[in-house]
């Protein structure tokens, strides 16, 4: 392959930027603009038409994912290829909602009845905990659940079981615990009884400090309770990839669930790591979730390119933060149940395309992931949307909305949908002068004062927005919807040509973190690091400033 920005298609398209005209006169010249940039599937619509495209910027697009040879990574990685080239692991969150009689083949083994069977453990636990066959050391059944994990161990599950709250089945409730900060697990626990609490404790690992320390002061606050040693495997069970550690803890084998080094922490919510789901929303809802991502799946494997949901999505984030020197991306859901999605998206894109080498660790010479970041509507419209809508930088937005309401109130819905379309609107046209002046026609300024204040109304509009649509939020849908975003993901990593699954940067920081806590831990004064860090851990030493 040629290098990424020599290939004829991105010359193409730099060359092409600045000949597409603004969104308003594309959508003047032609009516037929939604029914050509939108696309139905897996219970979806995305309408892209809001977007800075036109036929020859989206042919050169395609053009490139082409050059790029887009579709024979997508199909590497169905095929369970080690793809993660700087760990040689296959990635194949994939294959955990794959259908149980696909076979899925690494290292030689076909890994689908594993994932069968962590399956039925899955669903025979969650079933013992509702039923109350699983009990407390004091024979009470269970009433709440404190998941403990952190990074993908928690986001997946935490903002899918948010999302889900009209499935939750009402048998149990659910604690998610993830800072290291005390105060976290010390909030939590105050309104639990040892007796009737088990803690999930999640971690592909079983090495992340925040997760162990957590786990450790769930345990001592079991034991202060008065139960005995034995009663800790009542109230813990553990899903990892490193069974030997979790037992090593206190963790009996039997009530562990397991992971495989060929999941990623942020594509994990779909393995074992679910289980807070299923304890919440019930095995069949899972299931659903599954199956939504699956139909997702098979929509990415074989859907055309110019059809092809997610890489429609990364082409176009992709051609803003290559072409258009965009910075950032933002994601706004007009569903509260959904509110949590922009910083489950953040972790899933900016963990996996934070990166600056290419595959063949060559320094990179364009922009990769982009800041992701955002919320729900329509509270950010009274907030940060003024940078979007009049701000010097260009950022592209996805809206989000399910045409029906889990809670259907008055006019609540209309509402917040006329606030949804309404900005993705005015993000596209913008307000001319002209306009602006005329908005000021009856009032009693003077001219002088019109036209200055007419220049502060004015919003340049051409501003991007994709919007997703789907009749409800289901169980089908989110899945859907994840693995969406998922194989966007994949899509941009794949173009430019860099390791979307490995996180070294992370990794850093956790060595550097030990250090600085062996220091903190030593009763000498510290004087080796620069003097900004020597400073701050002898000040943390000594308690008071
Ligand atoms: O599940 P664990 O091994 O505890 O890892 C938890 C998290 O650790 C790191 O921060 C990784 O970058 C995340 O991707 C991972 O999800």
């Amino acid at each position: 392959m040629s290098h990424l920005t020599d290939t004829k298609s991105w010359q193409a398209l730099a060359k092409h930027r600045d000949n597409i005209k603004h969104m308003r006169e594309l959508f003047a010249e032609d009516n037929q603009r939604f029914e050509k940039m939108s696309v139905k599937g897996c219970g979806l619509l995305l309408d892209y038409s809001k977007n800075r495209l036109d036929e020859t910027a989206l042919s050169n697009l395609f053009q490139l994912a082409n050059e790029t040879k887009l579709t024979e990574k997508i199909q590497a990685m169905f095929a369970g290829n080690a793809i993660n080239t700087t760990e040689n692991r296959a990635v194949l969150h994939t294959a955990l909602r794959a259908s149980s009689d696909t076979e899925v083949i690494v290292n030689g083994q076909n890994v689908m009845p594993e994932i069968q069977q962590t399956l039925k453990k899955m669903e025979q636990f969650v079933n013992d905990v509702h039923n109350g066959t699983w009990v407390g050391y004091t024979g009470k059944t269970i009433t709440d659940i404190v998941s403990i994990g952190i990074g993908g161990s928690f986001l997946g599950p935490k903002i899918v079981s948010q999302a889900l709250r009209p499935y939750w089945t009402g048998h149990i409730n659910c604690h998610f615990v993830a800072n290291v900060d005390g105060t976290s697990i010390v909030e939590k626990l105050k309104p639990l009884d040892p007796e009737t609490t088990l803690f999930v404790m999640s971690s592909k690992s079983f090495s992340t400090q925040e997760t162990l320390t957590n786990t450790l002061s769930a345990r001592n606050w079991l034991l202060k309770s008065g139960a005995d040693k034995a009663a800790v495997a009542k109230h813990f069970v553990a899903i990892t990839s490193n069974v030997a550690k979790a037992t090593e803890f206190g963790i009996e084998e039997k009530n562990t669930f397991p992971m495989w080094n060929w999941v990623g922490g942020r594509y994990s919510l779909w393995s074992a790591i679910g289980l807070p789901i299923v304890l919440l929303t019930g095995f069949e809802t899972f299931k659903t979730l599954l199956n939504g991502a699956a139909e997702m799946d098979e929509h990415f494997a074989t859907q055309p390119l110019e059809q092809n949901m997610p890489v429609l999505m990364g082409l176009i984030s992709l051609w803003y933060s290559n072409f258009y020197g965009s910075e950032s991306q933002v994601i706004l859901t007009y569903d509260h149940y959904l509110r949590g999605l922009p910083a489950y998206i953040q972790q899933l894109d900016m963990e996996s395309n934070g990166k600056s080498v290419d595959l063949a660790g060559n320094s990179l010479d364009y922009n990769t992931g982009p800041v992701i970041w955002g919320g729900e509507g329509t509270n950010g419209q009274h907030a940060y949307h003024q940078l979007i809508h009049q701000g010097t930088a260009l950022i592209p937005a996805d809206f989000i909305f399910p045409l029906t309401s889990h809670n259907p109130l008055g006019n609540h819905h209309i509402q917040l949908a006329s606030n949804c379309f309404g900005q993705t609107q005015a993000l596209m046209q913008g307000r001319t002068f002209e306009e602006a002046k005329a908005e000021l026609s009856n009032s009693n300024l003077s001219e002088e004062q019109k036209n200055i204040i007419a220049k502060h109304k004015v919003m340049p509009g051409n501003r991007p927005s994709n919007t997703i649509l789907m009749d409800k939020l289901t169980p089908k849908t989110l899945g859907a919807l994840i693995a969406l975003y998922e194989h966007r993901t994949f899509v941009q990593g794949a173009v430019w040509d860099i390791n979307s699954f490995d996180q070294w940067g992370v990794e850093l920081g956790k060595v550097l973190g030990v250090d600085v806590l062996n220091r903190l831990g030593s009763d000498k004064s510290c004087s080796e690091l620069d003097s900004s860090s020597n400073s701050l851990i002898n000040l943390f030493k000594k308690g008071s400033l």
